[in-house]
């Protein structure tokens, strides 16, 4: 079998939701699809209530084939800082049609305040390595390491979409989701990333330059997160790009004058290019016209961030059974 779940993007294409059914009868959340993370978790019954703010939550107990784990929790932090921790039960979990008749669930008790103002978004579905889920004392498989077995190929893939719709596929490639051909490069998953190494990197029509750093592919995460040299170089080719430390991080104006950004893909001269109006992600709370960057620096991480900016602008394959990911234009 094979699945395709429509995902639809929050305001500033800031996180991309995907509907998911939870229980018998079954209970519909909203969730963000996360490459960055392993925890199945939602908003629920248990969900202290002043954490609750207008979630949609997964009520066990109204569900006939929900089953306690007792004696099993879990607690996550995220790179932003925000955090959540629960139980877990089991229950059977339906995403593109593609059903888990027992898929850990984690239940959250406490959320951070992200979670709580983040009104639209009922939790997160993993999609990196069980071997980085928190729940305790056993690790519990994520969605796509339950049904993968079943499917036509062990793979996912991401077609997210600037302010529309796009889709997270399980099982097949669709060769109409994208142009040219699909470049491979290998995946470390030893940290329980999509971790790859780019080949190389050009801003505008620049001359490509061959220095690259270990890289996540990361659905979870929002912007494009890049070596302080390379956000620096960016911004140096941008008229009014600074850095603005009231903001937080880079800026320009959102007039679209910002000029791309392409990454290389393995030696094969392969190139996806993040379209300047990428890069003029949002405009800052104090005027319509600065814009904050979707490239900043992935200073204190450890390694980069192709988030959301990056992604929307490629097919991207999630390939289990080669440990590879896949870049395609579209
Ligand atoms: C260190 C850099 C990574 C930052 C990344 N977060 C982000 O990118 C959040 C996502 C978000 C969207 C909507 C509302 C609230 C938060 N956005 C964000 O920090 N910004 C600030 C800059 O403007 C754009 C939006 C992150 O922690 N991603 C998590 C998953 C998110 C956690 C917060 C809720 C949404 C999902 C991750 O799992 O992808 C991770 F890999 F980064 C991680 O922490 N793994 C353990």
């Amino acid at each position: 079998p094979t699945g395709s779940a429509e995902t639809k993007p929050e305001e500033n294409d800031v996180e991309y939701l995907t509907p998911v059914s939870i229980g018998t009868p079954p209970q519909v959340l909203n969730l963000d699809f996360d490459t960055g993370s392993s925890d199945f978790w939602v908003f629920s019954s248990e969900t202290s209530k002043s954490d609750v703010n207008g979630q949609t939550v997964y009520d066990p107990d109204k569900s006939s084939t929900a089953k306690e784990m007792e004696g099993y929790s879990w607690q996550i932090s995220y790179g932003d800082g925000s955090y959540s921790s629960g139980d877990v039960y089991t229950d059977t979990v339906t995403v593109g049609g593609l059903t888990v008749p027992s898929q850990a669930v984690e239940v959250a008790r406490r959320v951070s305040d992200a979670f709580t103002a983040d009104t639209n978004n009922d939790g997160l579905l993993g999609l990196a390595s069980s071997a980085i889920n928190t729940v305790d004392p056993v690790a519990q498989k994520t969605f796509f390491d339950n049904v993968k077995s079943d499917l036509d190929a062990p793979v996912f893939t991401a077609d997210l979409k600037a302010g529309t719709p796009g889709y997270y596929n399980f099982g097949f490639i669709d060769p109409n989701a994208y142009t040219g051909n699909i470049t491979y490069t290998p995946v470390d998953d030893s940290q329980g990333f999509w971790a790859w190494t780019p080949s190389g990197y050009a801003i505008g029509s620049g001359q490509f330059k061959n220095t690259s750093s270990l890289s996540i592919a990361d659905t979870g995460a929002s912007l494009l997160l890049l070596p302080s040299s390379v956000a620096k170089a960016y911004y140096a080719r941008v008229a009014g790009g600074h850095y603005d430390s009231t903001a937080g991080g880079y800026t320009l104006p959102c007039n679209g004058s910002a000029p791309d950004f392409s990454f290389g893909v393995a030696d094969a001269g392969a190139r996806i290019t993040v379209p300047g109006k990428y890069i003029a992600y949002a405009p800052t709370t104090s005027s319509g016209t600065i814009c904050f960057g979707g490239i900043q620096s992935d200073e204190g991480i450890g390694f980069s961030i192709y988030g959301d900016v990056a992604l929307k602008a490629a097919f991207v394959v999630f390939d289990a059974g080669n440990q590879q990911l896949g870049w395609a234009a579209k």
